[in-house]
């Protein structure tokens, strides 16, 4: 799949009061690195606090980074000002999580979802262009032009939420990050809204950015799948692979603590992970996932490991940021290099 962003050494601090430590310094991304590409879907999951919605807000060009690079299709978006910033803010859209409160309450839906244009002015410069394509967007999410002159209210949370996905599709994005879209809905509710996406990336060929904790979903839409750790990814692999065998300890309990993923019928072992997830205020020496690790020893306090690169069968990469992965697994191939 060609690749269409790009993310390198993506890292992000913020000065807040101190810590018990005396820390002001908050590494809310460590060195992010990752890819997406064109018409993929991207699977984000981690505990609460680990740094996904800053990543997603650094590639909204929401916050600055303080070192790192971000290309697209080899433009890096941060070096770029005037109308060429504004062409490319157009680029990466999102969607929220709560469909209540996302949506202006005091504007309809038809005008919710022309807003973007108000900055992006040449895209449909003529009221008539705008109001054919509000119909047109509220057809591609499964409602009625006459929808476009409700309030938010007068729409279930699933409509709602396709109200969000027509705003975010009015630019025309490349990237839609979709940040825990179908949580706040009921079980049948997300199935349609999630076959909506599926649809939409099909016809439109737009790559997502799926953040979720709900890992029974991820695995249903996610092509590739990248797993947080205070600030750091510490796995990225196919899908399948990262649910099936995963090779950090981390993946492991994660999805060992999900009992709905076994579609097999056999019972995993739930790994119960010691303590609280530290703070990223004072982030543990070492590697980051030492103090809560079954498996960790001396080294893990002094030296952060690299990431292992493994092939899997299909030929993607498999990356796992441990000095132990885990080695019961029967898809991959063996380390072929240590990633740089
Ligand atoms: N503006 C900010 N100022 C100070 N600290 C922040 C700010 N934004 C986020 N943080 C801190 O950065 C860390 C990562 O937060 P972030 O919201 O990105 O995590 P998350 O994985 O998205 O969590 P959740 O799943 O709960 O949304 C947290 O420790 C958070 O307290």
């Amino acid at each position: 799949m060609p690749e269409l962003l790009t993310i390198e050494g993506l890292t992000k601090t913020f000065h807040v009061a101190k810590s018990a430590s005396g820390n002001t310094r908050l590494k809310a991304l460590d060195g992010i690195s990752l890819t997406v590409g064109r018409g993929e879907t991207l699977g984000l999951v981690g505990e609460s606090g680990c740094g996904k919605s800053t990543l997603a807000r650094t590639l909204m060009m929401l916050e600055t980074p303080d070192e790192g690079t971000v290309s697209f299709e080899g433009t890096n978006p941060f070096g770029l000002r005037g109308k060429e910033l504004l062409t490319w803010r157009r680029r990466v859209q999102m969607v929220f999580q709560d469909p209540f409160a996302s949506l202006n309450a005091r504007m309809n839906a038809g005008d919710i979802i022309a807003e973007p244009w108000a900055t992006h002015r040449s895209l449909y410069p003529t009221s008539r262009e705008r109001d054919a394509r509000v119909r047109e967007l509220l057809h591609m999410v499964g409602l009625r032009p006459s929808d476009a002159r409700k309030s938010p209210q007068e729409f279930s949370g699933g409509q709602r939420q396709r109200i969000g996905i027509a705003r975010a599709l009015a630019l025309n994005p490349d990237v839609i990050i979709l940040d825990e879209p179908v949580s706040a809905l009921d079980l049948s509710v997300q199935a349609q809204v999630l076959n909506l996406l599926n649809e939409l990336q099909q016809e439109l060929g737009v790559s997502y950015i799926f953040i979720s904790h709900d890992l029974t979903v991820v695995r249903h839409v996610a092509d590739r799948v990248a797993v947080m750790y205070l600030g750091r990814i510490i796995e990225t692999g196919a899908t399948e692979e990262v649910f099936d065998h995963p090779r950090h300890p981390y993946t492991a309990a994660l999805m060992s603590a999900s009992p709905k993923l076994d579609v097999s019928g056999t019972t995993r072992d739930r790994i119960v992970l010691k303590g609280e997830l530290p703070s990223p205020l004072d982030p543990p020496s070492g590697c980051r996932f030492r103090t809560r690790c079954w498996k960790a020893q001396d080294i893990c306090a002094e030296v952060a490991p690299e990431p292992q690169v493994l092939a899997a069968p299909d030929g993607t990469r498999h990356l796992a940021e441990c000095h132990f992965p885990l080695d019961s697994i029967k898809g991959l191939t063996g380390a072929i290099a240590s990633a740089q």
